[in-house]
């Protein structure tokens, strides 16, 4: 059994580094709401000029970066923000934008590649008619989380953003994972979220910051953001002791996540091997990993409970899948080690 816990369960379960720590603990602080904290202000100032948007604002989570960029752009009552019907922001999100922003979500069908088909966008965006709400916005997401960590291509984001402009409409980015996918891509990622008015990025997943996420719009949009953040309880005041342990995650992790995509490739491979699974290694795209069971007697539940046991940590993605996702701080041997584990589970369950 491996010592230490080798846990799959998703990228936003990294420790902080030990040059994150020294960084909170030496950061330059302020009180953010009363002010402006130094190194909250340095980092804004430095992810808005690596997203190639005119500012940036630091909030809690990933999930507060999308609520306040949706109701940003749909400040009117009566707003419709069109988004996919598997997407973060519509399954795990607690329906937010609705039941506390009053943005009506217009749900269009997710394809596997984590797109949605641009004629049933066009088709959902609504004509002017008092029994109808109004549109105002719409929704991408790329890496796209429940379709695999698909990435969308810049070609597909250019397109939305078309659409969006010629129908007055803004374009929303929840790029929680935008920096894996722009690594898989091969596309800066400046460029891939050129067609965007706002982009959520979170800090805390891959690229392994303890706390926190970053929105990145026009300066009008961030000055408005600010309010909104500090409505929902989200203004912070020495934050520059997030922001510092966040500044050391983009340049310390982000050269890694080609290397996280390296191992959920070799993870895939490996789960191919196995009789009881079925994976596509084709379909791996970023720093996920989703299979199927192929025995019904085995639940993912009974599978995640057996790995357990063997310190492996991964949780199922539907009532016949189990998500692995990698993070820098899996190894190379951590992935072979879940792999001898997957295969003791089956030969324990059967
Ligand atoms: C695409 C996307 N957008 C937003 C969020 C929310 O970020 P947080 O609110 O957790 O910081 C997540 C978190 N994703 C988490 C995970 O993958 O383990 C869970 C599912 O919430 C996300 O995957």
């Amino acid at each position: 059994m491996a010592s230490k816990v080798v846990d799959l369960r998703s990228d936003t379960v990294t420790k902080p580094s030990e040059a994150m720590r020294a960084a909170m603990a030496a950061a330059d602080v302020d009180d953010d709401v009363v002010g402006v904290d130094p190194t909250a202000h340095r980092f804004q100032s430095e992810m808005a000029a690596l997203m190639g948007k005119e500012a940036a604002l630091f909030v809690p989570s990933g999930t507060m970066g999308n609520l306040i960029s949706v109701l940003v752009h749909c400040d009117v009552r009566g707003s419709e923000a069109i988004l996919g019907d598997n997407s973060h922001i519509h399954v795990y999100e607690n329906g937010g934008i609705a039941t506390i922003g009053g943005v009506h979500p217009k749900t269009v069908p997710n394809n596997p590649d984590g797109t949605m088909d641009v004629d049933r966008i066009v088709a959902a965006i609504r004509h002017p008619d008092l029994h109808y709400p109004t549109t105002r916005l719409i929704c991408l997401e790329n890496t796209h989380g429940n379709c695999g960590g698909k990435c969308l291509s810049v070609e597909y984001i250019d397109k939305v953003g078309e659409i969006a402009k010629a129908h007055g409409l803004k374009l929303h980015i929840d790029g929680a994972r935008i920096f894996n996918a722009s690594v898989a891509l091969g596309v800066p990622v400046d460029r891939l979220v050129k067609a965007a008015d706002s982009v959520s990025v979170c800090l805390s997943k891959g690229l392994g910051a303890p706390v926190g996420s970053v929105i990145v719009g026009s300066k009008d949009f961030i000055d408005k953001a600010r309010i909104l953040r500090k409505t929902l309880g989200g203004g912070m005041r020495q934050v520059g002791v997030l922001c510092a342990a966040a500044h050391v995650a983009v340049r310390d992790t982000l050269g890694k996540l080609a290397d996280d995509h390296r191992k959920a490739k070799a993870l895939a491979e490996g789960l191919k091997k196995i009789k009881h699974i079925t994976v596509d290694p084709a379909s791996v795209e970023t720093n996920m990993v989703f299979f199927d069971i192929i025995d019904p007697r085995i639940s993912p539940d009974n599978l995640c409970q057996v790995l357990e046991q063997h310190n492996v940590l991964a949780m199922p993605a539907s009532s016949t899948s189990i998500r692995f996702v990698i993070h820098y701080q899996i190894s190379d041997s951590d992935v072979q080690y879940a792999l001898t584990c997957v295969e003791k589970a089956f030969e324990e369950l059967l």
